[in-house]
């Protein structure tokens, strides 16, 4: 049924190099990135870092200042112009989903086909099959007004499904809904668009809407792609402090390693873990983890009192104060919290850059990986 079932060698998306500037703005900052067909990316990021600004240079709606992007191999924008978007053969779903107020659903739905002047008895059968996919077919004769925030945004995705696109394009999907309906519903949007095997570009501010539906994650900052990653590996590896604190992967903070260690502040004994060529005392940023923390009664060289204690369903997100320091750590625990109690780390979960944001690898200076 869609196009891209047709085997291909080639990147559904390639992006290369695209700037975009409005006047005294540089919304993207030289953008590369490769997307294999089939694949679920999500552009992730804070507000104005350049997410939209970039799904619109796939659609066609604004053109790169510099940079070229093929789909399927086919350049789209360059040096030589841009396809329009009604030639790039695209599906698109708007945030606020973009349904004519004045025609029923199965109107909306057979829209780009009218356009693309298909004939009506194959548009009839497109409709019925897009409205069947997304489990719409008995509202096919309702006006998209008095349906849910949820039903009209299928019908968005009915209408962006039904003409086979090479790519299907979704600006914040679920940001219109209430929480439970877009959990549920990001599952199901990415069941389906796996089971057409389609490929999918989507917008979103929210990473747990992101971890939910995408293969791939790119997190935007100022204009440029951090990092593009599988979920788990953007949460447990994240590239620069700032993909770091995007995600809230743990606590964040500067510290400096020398020869004897690393010194989260110079009030505590260091931790044994060093560079290299660790001579000279060296600033540098790390992350702690929230799941390399335990505070127990066992004593350890950090003793720690709880600040705060904020219980969130299934597990207490604690806030921690290490002693005499002042220095605070964020941990999850399933347990309620004692008030006090001795701080224990897995050294080996420990994220560390140097002062170019680039990641260092810290060595172990005694034989322990916990402490
Ligand atoms: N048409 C425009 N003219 C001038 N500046 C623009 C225009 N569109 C976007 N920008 C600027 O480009 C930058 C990136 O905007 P963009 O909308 O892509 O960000 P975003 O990550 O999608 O943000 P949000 O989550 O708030 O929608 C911002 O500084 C924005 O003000």
């Amino acid at each position: 049924m869609n196009a891209l079932t047709q085997h291909t060698t080639q990147p559904a998306l390639d992006i290369k190099g695209v700037v975009k500037r409005f006047a005294g703005v540089e919304a993207l900052a030289s953008v590369n990135l490769t997307l294999p067909a089939g694949q679920v990316l999500a552009l992730l990021g804070p507000s104005g870092c350049g997410k939209t600004t970039l799904l619109r240079c796939i659609a066609g709606l604004i053109e790169p200042s510099e940079g070229r992007i093929l789909i399927s191999g086919e350049e789209v924008s360059g040096p030589r112009g841009c396809l329009p978007p009604e030639a790039r053969r695209l599906g698109m779903v708007f945030q606020d989903y973009a349904l004519w107020p004045h025609m029923t659903v199965a109107e909306n739905v057979a829209f780009p086909l009218t356009m693309q002047g298909i004939a009506k008895s194959e548009r009839q059968k497109k409709v019925e099959w897009a409205l069947n996919t997304v489990g719409l077919q008995a509202f096919a004769s309702r006006s998209p007004g008095t349906l849910s925030g949820g039903q009209q945004q299928r019908v968005a995705l009915a209408r962006a499904i039904v003409s086979e696109p090479r790519l299907l394009l979704m600006d914040e999907p679920l940001s219109n809904l209430d929480k439970g309906l877009r959990e549920s519903l990001a599952v199901e949007i990415r069941r389906l668009i796996k089971s057409l095997h389609l490929t999918a570009v989507f917008v979103t501010h929210d990473q747990h809407e992101a971890y939910a539906m995408a293969d791939q994650v790119a997190v935007l900052h100022k204009g440029v792609i951090e990092q593009i990653a599988p979920a788990q590996e953007l949460y447990r590896q994240p590239a620069t402090p700032d993909v770091a604190k995007f995600l809230d992967a743990g606590t964040l903070m500067s510290a400096t390693v020398d020869a004897k260690g690393l010194w989260l502040d110079s009030s505590l004994p260091p931790l044994p873990l060093s560079l290299p060529d660790a001579e000279e005392q060296t600033q540098v940023q790390i992350m702690l983890p929230r799941s390399a923390l335990q505070v127990s009664s066992i004593p350890s060289a950090y003793p720690v009192e709880v600040f705060a204690s904020v219980y969130q369903g299934e597990f207490y997100s604690i806030t921690l104060v290490l002693s005499p320091s002042g220095v605070r750590l964020q941990m999850l625990t399933q347990d309620p919290p004692a008030s006090q109690g001795y701080l224990h780390i897995d050294l080996r979960q420990i994220r560390a850059w140097d002062s170019n944001n680039r990641v260092i690898e810290l060595r172990s200076v005694s034989d322990h990986t916990y402490i």
